[in-house]
C-alpha cells in the first residue's frame, strides 16, 4: 500500500487559465491521507515552500486515486483479518456487526452474511460484549478473560476505532483458550478421582520408571523416549538443561528403567562437597587415613552405589583437580580408597547433569575435554518449561494434588485467568518455581474452592520482566549477614538453585550447604 504517496506524484503542471481561488491549497509534500473533507468538484492546487504554485490535481484524478488506494487497503485488510489465528469481530458505532473473520464465524457458529448489519447484542449475551463498553468508555482492554458462550473461553483484546478523534466503531480480537481450560478441568476431575482412589488404595505397582515425569509436550516425550532407550544400556549419560527442569527426575528414571534398578541410585551434588573431602566422599577411606577419620574407615559413594547408579549433579561445578581424579577412575575402571592400596573395581553406571555450558567451559579451560567426552557418550537435553507450555496444566494438577494432600485440604480449581498468566510466564526457575508457586497459592487460598488471580504472589506478575541478577544482588547485600533469613531469601530469589543462591550470598556452595544443615532448612 502506498501510504506515503505525496500529492506531488499526482500533480499536473499548473496552467495560467486555472483559478486558484476555487481550489483547496496543499503542499506538494502532503500525503494523500492529509486531505480532509473536500467539497465535491473542487480541485487541489499545490503550493511549494516559497509560496509558488507548482501544480494542480483535478478532483476526478483525486477521486480515482483514492478509489484505487481504498481497494488496495481493503484487500490488505481482508488478507490480514482472514489469516490471523484469532477471532476478529468489528462493529460500527451503533454496535452493528460489520465484519467477522472466518475464525470468529467458526468460534460463534455464525455466518457474516447472515449477521451483517445486525446488532451484536442479538448474538452475544449483553454482559459479554466488552466491545460496547470499549466504545462508550473510549478505552480498549487487553487479555481480558471472557466467556461469551457457556462453552467458549476466550481472552479478548478490544479497541475503539477512531476517524478524526470520533469513535466510528470497535474491533475485538479474541484468542480461544477453551482447549486449555477444558484440559485443566478434565485433569482436575481426574486428579480428584485419583486422589480418592489413592487414599483408599495406596498400591503403586506397575508404574513406568518415568511415571514421575509429568507432561505431554512432544519435546518432553522425545526426551523420555531417548532416556528409555539409553536406560537399557550401561552408557554414560549427560543430562543438560536449566535449573529446575527435572534433570534429577530423568536420572532416576534412567536408573529405574535399566538393569541396575534393584541396586542403589546415589546422587552427589558435585558443587556441594568441599574440595578437601571430595575424594574421601566419593571413594571412602581406610582406617587412620587422616586425623579425625572414623575408626575402621568409611565407605564412599562408589561403594554405596555398588551395582547401581551414581548421579553426578552439577558436574560443571567440580574443581579441575577433582575432574582429573574422576577421569582416572572412569578410565581405569577401578578406584582406591584414601590411604588404601587395594584397587576396587568400579561397578556403577555414571549419569551426570549440568546447567552450565560445558563446551564453553572447555574453551575457557575450566572443564576437562577428556572428562567431557567420557561423560557425554549420550546427551539428553531437557527444554525449559517456557518452551513446553503444554505441560503446565498437568504439572499444576500434580502439584495441587501434592500440596492438598500435604495440607489436608480439598483440591482447589484454577481460574482460567490464572491459568493464562501461568502459560505466559517466563518461568526462569522452571518446574521448581511452578511447584513453589502452587504451594504458596494453596496456602494463601486455603478457604477457597477456586484459585483466583489475586491469590498470585504480588511479585509474580512483575517477574515477566525478571530483575537482573545484579539488582537481586543489591537487595541481598542489604540483607547480608547470611543468617537463616538471608539464606531463605536467597533461595527464594533463585528458585531454590543452590549455585545461584551461594553466588548471591557471596559464599561457597559448601558453606551454603553447611548453613542449610545448621538451620535445618529443607531444599529439594
Ligand atoms: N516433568 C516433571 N513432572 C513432575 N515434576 C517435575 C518434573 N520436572 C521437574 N519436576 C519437579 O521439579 C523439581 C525440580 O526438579 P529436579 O530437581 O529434577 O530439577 P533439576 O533440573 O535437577 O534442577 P537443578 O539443576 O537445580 O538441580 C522437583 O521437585 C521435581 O520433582
Amino acid at each position: 500500500m502506498q501510504h506515503h504517496m505525496t500529492l506531488e506524484t499526482l500533480a499536473m503542471p499548473w496552467k495560467c487559465d486555472l483559478d486558484i481561488k476555487k481550489m483547496e491549497i496543499y503542499s506538494p509534500t502532503n500525503l494523500l491521507s492529509d486531505i480532509n473533507n473536500i467539497e465535491e468538484g473542487r480541485d487541489i492546487a499545490l503550493k511549494g515552500a516559497n509560496d509558488e504554485v507548482c501544480g494542480w490535481i483535478p478532483y476526478s484524478t483525486l477521486m480515482r486515486e483514492i478509489f484505487k488506494q481504498w481497494k488496495l487497503t481493503k484487500a490488505y485488510y481482508n488478507a490480514v483479518l482472514n489469516s490471523v489465528e484469532a477471532a476478529v469481530t468489528t462493529v460500527d458505532y451503533k454496535g452493528n456487526i460489520t465484519f467477522l473473520n472466518p475464525n470468529s464465524e467458526e468460534m460463534y457458529g455464525l455466518s457474516l452474511n447472515k449477521v451483517y448489519g445486525q446488532s451484536i447484542t442479538k448474538f452475544f449475551e449483553k454482559e459479554a460484549i466488552v466491545l460496547m463498553s470499549t466504545m462508550k468508555e473510549r478505552q480498549g482492554v487487553t487479555n481480558k478473560y471472557n466467556q461469551p458462550h457457556p462453552n467458549v473461553h476466550v481472552l479478548i483484546n478490544t479497541s475503539p476505532v477512531y476517524v478524526d478523534k470520533e469513535v466510528v466503531g470497535g474491533i475485538s480480537i479474541e484468542r480461544d483458550i477453551t482447549e486449555m481450560v477444558k484440559l485443566n478441568d478434565e485433569l482436575s476431575s481426574t486428579t480428584a478421582y485419583l486422589h480418592d482412589l489413592e487414599s483408599t488404595n495406596q498400591s503403586q505397582q506397575n508404574l513406568s520408571p518415568f511415571n514421575k515425569i509429568k507432561g505431554r509436550s512432544p519435546v518432553l516425550k522425545d526426551a523420555i523416549n531417548l532416556a528409555n532407550k539409553v536406560a537399557k544400556t550401561d552408557a554414560p549419560v549427560l543430562i543438560t538443561g536449566d535449573s529446575g527442569v527435572g534433570k534429577e527426575l530423568f536420572a532416576e528414571g534412567i536408573h529405574n528403567a535399566g538393569k541396575r534398578s534393584n541396586h542403589p541410585f546415589v546422587a552427589i551434588n558435585c558443587g556441594a562437597i568441599p574440595a578437601a573431602l571430595f575424594e574421601s566422599e566419593l571413594f571412602g577411606y581406610e582406617q587412620g587415613a587422616f586425623t579425625g577419620a572414623v575408626k575402621g574407615g568409611k565407605k564412599g559413594k562408589f561403594d554405596a552405589a555398588k551395582g547401581g547408579t551414581i548421579f553426578l549433579d552439577e558436574v560443571g561445578e567440580m574443581p579441575l583437580e577433582l575432574q582429573v581424579k574422576l577421569l582416572r577412575v572412569l578410565q581405569e575402571k577401578h578406584y582406591y580408597r584414601v590411604s588404601g592400596n587395594e584397587a576396587i573395581p568400579t561397578d556403577v553406571r555414571i549419569i551426570a547433569a549440568t546447567n552450565r555450558d560445558l563446551e564453553k567451559m572447555i574453551d575457557e579451560g575450566s572443564f576437562r575435554e577428556d572428562l567431557y567426552y567420557r561423560l557425554n557418550v549420550i546427551s539428553i537435553s531437557i527444554p525449559p518449561l517456557r518452551d513446553r507450555i503444554e505441560d503446565i496444566p498437568e504439572l499444576i494438577q500434580l502439584f495441587l494434588k501434592e500440596f492438598s494432600l500435604k495440607y489436608t485440604m480439598p483440591i482447589p480449581k484454577i481460574d482460567p485467568e490464572v491459568m493464562y498468566t501461568f502459560l505466559q510466564h517466563p518461568w526462569q526457575g522452571n518446574i521448581r518455581q511452578l511447584r513453589n508457586i502452587i504451594e504458596r497459592m494453596i496456602i494463601l487460598a486455603s478457604d477457597n474452592e477456586v484459585i483466583k488471580p489475586h491469590h498470585l504472589p504480588k511479585n509474580f506478575v512483575k517477574e515477566n520482566n525478571p530483575p537482573t541478577l545484579n539488582i537481586q544482588f543489591e537487595e541481598i547485600k542489604k540483607h547480608n549477614g547470611q543468617g537463616e533469613e538471608e539464606i531463605q531469601y536467597a533461595l527464594q530469589k533463585t528458585f531454590g538453585n543452590k549455585a545461584a543462591a551461594a553466588k548471591l550470598l557471596g559464599i561457597s556452595r559448601a558453606t551454603l550447604y553447611n548453613k542449610l544443615k545448621k538451620y535445618d532448612l529443607k531444599i529439594d
